[in-house]
């Protein structure tokens, strides 16, 4: 790109003309390099010809000061030039061009005549006068095509930037004419440029609202929808921020930036969460994890609320996201809440959402709550039984009129999520004590499905058992490793109350405890399964009047002493990683037990509040 006198000098060369034909003195112009820009008369061929540097317009561009040689070839100021005493000029003078401080080129009047020199002594400082305006005028063409082409330069970064977002993105006027779109812009709507700069909006989006409506100095959220060529509409979710101008802020236009509804949908999914696991991830070929298996493939493609029993660690959340992933709403988000874990004061506003203002601290402008977040999805209502009566009613409603209410708001919110709900909890038990109501219970049961403890269904073991080592094992980037006789057995005979997640953090702990390669023996496996093995043959052993006489048997029943134990490592587990929440949490997962069975055993041993 030509920058400096070069970038105007076609300005210059009629600059010069009219100077030469208005005064009839001839006029030439010089870059910074001393070559001739623009010239009249005979100088007029030798535009493009390099002056040397000893010569006047030399000088006046290396000291930036105006000169005038009135003999030229003979006066003091050019005898430093090539052409000294050979000079054919009767009087040249010459002024520096200046940008900014910066000598850029010099503007010369030549007479190369007696007439013209006559005309130049006779108006000497008009002339001069005149010459050093003409040296502003051309200083001031410069500048001006410097910051235009300073402001090309921005345009297309800007251009760039513009393109380059995945969002499309169109300008209007203050009319609502469609004055720019990006690319993205043409490739969501399949659209060329031509076919809609200069049309209303309205051609594009028939529903969009009156320009004039978003007078506001902030941005607004809206759906829009476009009718492709087939006839096909595609939605989108825009923002619209209005550009206004002056103290009453007089609207010019708007600028819309625009996504994929469905897209922005799957963002939505994947920050709130979705259904991570299929129907194949779960594990087990016993006849009873098929039929569950088969009976929920079936209730996955209705819209009926799922009841799903079973000790924990059984694999119910595993079945649910299961059930999500193979229902039409796959897509859609998969939401999970445990009533136990989350503090009874917080439970309704986490399902339900508050407005702003519900309560002191609450968040302004409010927040969802996990119906809304699983709006189109699955909701998992993980250890219903532990939920507080009064939302057990609540709950009912929402179930009944697809509708939710937030907290402190007044507004119904129609809901569109398939209820999923889990318990350990006897619930029919909690009913005669009028903990849990009967007409939620008829309302969540519609298909009731349960999912048996590990140690009712052993075949299931093994299969866990290879898949969890090949987990885990690859995990650290090991060969995969076996388990000798006795620990296979060991691991066959233990009751498993935690049920998988605790065979799986057992199998996880014996790799951490062995090398790579070796074979897992009985001794890197877990304390509390020898414990449990130990204890069993001290049952044995020491039994009746021997033990007794020793003082050494404990007389409680086996299932009381187990528990005894549980207590045990719960307190040990607890005195290890603290009682912050976060030392629970780490408890919870050293003990193969999940957070909400560790509240609930502190809960019902009274252990610590
Ligand atoms: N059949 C199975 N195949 C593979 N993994 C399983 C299976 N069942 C459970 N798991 C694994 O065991 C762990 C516990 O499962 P999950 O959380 O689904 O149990 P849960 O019954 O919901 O437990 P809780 O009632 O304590 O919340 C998870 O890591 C899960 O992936």
């Amino acid at each position: 790109m030509e920058q400096g006198l070069p970038a105007v000098k076609g300005f210059i060369q009629q600059v010069v003309e009219a100077i030469a034909a208005a005064i009839g003195i001839e006029v030439m112009v010089f870059d910074l390099n001393r070559n001739i820009v623009a010239g009249t008369g005979e100088t007029r061929v030798q535009v493009g010809h390099r002056f040397n540097k000893g010569s006047l317009t030399g000088r006046v561009l290396e000291h930036g000061q105006p000169l005038v040689a009135r003999t030229p070839g003979q006066s003091l100021e050019c005898m430093s030039c090539s052409r000294y005493g050979t000079c054919s000029r009767y009087i040249v003078a010459a002024f520096p061009i200046t940008v900014k401080e910066k000598v850029l080129g010099s503007f010369c009047l030549v007479a190369i005549n007696n007439q013209q020199k006559d005309i130049i002594l006779a108006n000497e400082d008009g002339l001069l006068r005149f010459l050093e305006r003409m040296c502003l005028l051309i200083a001031s063409a410069i500048s001006e095509r410097q910051i235009q082409q300073e402001l090309n330069i921005m345009l297309n970064k800007y251009d760039n930037v513009v393109n380059s977002v995945h969002e499309g993105i169109i300008s209007t006027d203050y009319v609502g004419n469609v004055i720019h779109l990006n690319r993205s812009a043409i490739n969501l709507l399949g659209i060329d440029n031509e076919e809609i700069i200069g049309k209303q909006l309205t051609k594009l989006f028939p529903e969009f609202p009156d320009i004039k409506t978003f007078t506001k100095h902030k941005s607004t959220e809206i759906e829009i929808s476009y009718s492709l060529k087939k006839k096909k509409k595609r939605y989108f979710l825009a923002v619209v921020v209005p550009v206004l101008t002056g103290e009453n802020g007089n609207i010019q236009g708007i600028t819309i930036s625009f996504r994929n509804l469905s897209e922005v949908q799957s963002y939505a999914t994947k920050l709130v969460g979705y259904g991570k696991y299929s129907f194949d991830d779960i594990l087990g070929d016993s006849q009873c994890v098929l039929e569950v298996k088969s009976k929920l493939r079936r209730a996955a493609l209705t819209d009926a609320t799922i009841l799903i029993r079973g000790e924990s660690g059984t694999g119910k959340e595993l079945f649910a996201h299961a059930v999500h992933n193979y229902s039409r709403r796959s897509q859609g988000p998969f939401v999970a809440i445990n009533c136990s874990a989350i503090p009874e004061s917080l439970l309704e506003s986490e399902l339900f959402g508050y407005e702003e203002g519900a309560f002191t601290g609450a968040r302004k402008g409010g927040k969802p709550g996990k119906f809304e977040l699983a709006r189109g999805g699955t909701l998992f209502l993980d250890e219903i039984g532990d939920m507080p009566l009064h939302l057990q009613s609540k709950l009912l409603r929402v179930l009944e009129n697809h509708s939710i209410e937030r907290v402190g708001g007044t507004d119904t919110i129609p809901i569109d999520v398939r209820i999923i709900a889990a318990t350990n909890r006897n619930l029919e038990e909690m009913i005669d004590k009028y903990e849990f109501r009967s007409d939620l219970y008829y309302r969540l049961s519609v298909i009731p499905v349960v999912i048996p403890p590990l140690r009712e269904r052993k075949e299931d073991i093994f299969i866990l058992i290879k898949y969890f080592l090949e987990k885990y094992c690859n995990k650290l980037d090991r060969e995969c490793q076996i388990l000798d006789e006795c620990a296979r057995e060991r691991l066959y005979r233990y009751p498993w109350y935690g049920n998988v997640r605790e065979l799986q953090n057992a199998i996880e702990y014996a790799i951490s405890m062995s090398e790579p390669g070796q074979t897992i023996l009985l001794e890197h496996l877990p304390q509390s399964l020898l414990a449990y093995h130990d204890e069993l043959v001290n049952d044995v052993e020491l039994s009746g009047d021997e033990a007794k006489g020793k003082g050494l048997k404990d007389n409680r029943e086996p299932t009381t002493r187990l528990r005894a134990m549980e207590i045990e490592a719960i307190r040990e587990a607890l005195k290890k990683f603290g009682t912050t929440t976060e030392g629970k949490e780490k408890a919870a997962q050293f003990l193969g037990i999940s957070l909400a069975t560790l509240y609930r055993r502190l809960k019902d041993n009274e252990i610590i509040s």
